[in-house]
């Protein structure tokens, strides 16, 4: 059975854990076959083969043991999504096993199951069951983690008209994801938790009512971007100078490095592309560009 989930981008600015988008940039395509030697085996090239390492080894141990399938699997993952740059690529591979085991064994789970599986496989990458990516790679669109114990989901019905460009630099850290998180503060004041309240409300009512103003305002953080800079240098510079363009606006992708930014047709494109050039440049970091759309939704 295969299975495939696309690229994301988490977080959106104020919501870390919380929000993510998925787009249609890259994909990752899974296979999963049964195998009578009863352990979980995985190909793929460039990530982890032992199955505790992997973010779809790890789902999937948990769905076969929950569930007491005896039978092992064969897990054979086609990396489309480049990991490491904050494009959701492990929870993507987590996704579409978990969706194509549901299929292979005829399970009937439902999306906030697969999700909680989903996440599992994430502690692989990581060290910790963060929902958000899996979330877009199991429903798509937008999607908000009402809960994640029991896991809940809602997805956002999108009213804001806009395209996707990534800036994409090249670079490779291993488990960027679990050092990002560690520079994350534990403790948070009471003036931060009101603005970024402010940003994450407004963001998300934006986002639905078609608000291009609340969106610019909503998707700004100044608790987990902050606390993650010295990963991303260039961040607060691109996204100013990007935002002189008429950008709808700009975040960090996940845990980066890549910027997500939203343009539509009120944004000077070619001023963007120009600055993003420039203030690259001025860092001296070898980026790609990868324009997107949101992926809608997937059909099982
Ligand atoms: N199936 C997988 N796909 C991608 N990365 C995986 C996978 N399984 C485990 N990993 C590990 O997860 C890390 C990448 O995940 P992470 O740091 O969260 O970045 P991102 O999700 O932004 O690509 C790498 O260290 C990689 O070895
Ligand atoms: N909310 C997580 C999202 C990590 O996304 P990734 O694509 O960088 O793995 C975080 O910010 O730690």
């Amino acid at each position: 059975m295969i299975a495939i989930s696309y690229s994301s981008s988490a977080n959106l600015g104020p919501g870390y854990d919380i929000l993510s988008m998925g787009h249609d940039a890259f994909y990752d395509e899974v296979e999963v076959l049964e195998d009578h030697s009863n352990e979980i085996k995985i190909s793929g090239d460039g990530i982890p083969l032992d199955y505790k390492k992997n973010t779809a080894g790890l789902s999937a141990s948990m769905i076969l043991n929950d569930y007491g399938i005896k039978t092992g699997i064969k897990i054979n993952i086609k990396k489309g999504i480049p990991a490491g740059l904050g494009l959701g690529s492990s929870g993507a591979s987590a996704a579409a096993a978990v969706r194509a085991i549901n299929k292979l064994f005829n399970l009937g789970m439902s999306h906030d199951e697969m999700v909680h599986y989903s996440m599992h496989g994430e502690i692989a990458a990581c060290g910790s069951a963060h929902p958000d990516n899996v979330s877009s790679g199991i429903y798509g669109g937008i999607t908000l983690v009402q809960s994640k114990n029991p896991v809940k989901i809602k997805k956002l019905k999108i009213n804001l008209n806009f395209s996707i460009l990534l800036v994409i630099p090249e670079f490779f850290m291993e488990n960027k994801t679990m050092y990002a998180r560690s520079l994350v503060p534990s403790k948070i004041t009471m003036d931060e938790h009101i603005e970024s309240t402010q940003r994450l409300s407004s963001l998300i009512s934006g986002l639905i009512t078609g608000d291009r103003d609340l969106v610019s305002y909503g998707m700004n953080d100044n608790i987990v971007e902050r606390a993650r800079i010295r990963m991303f240098p260039y961040y607060y510079d691109l996204k100013r100078r990007v935002i002189e363009n008429n950008a709808i606006s700009a975040c960090i992708s996940g845990a980066g490095p890549t910027v997500l930014i939203l343009y539509d047709d009120k944004s000077d494109y070619n001023g963007i592309l120009r600055s993003v050039d420039d203030v690259m440049r001025s860092y001296n970091i070898k980026y790609i560009l990868k324009k997107s759309r949101i992926m809608e939704a997937y059909n099982d």
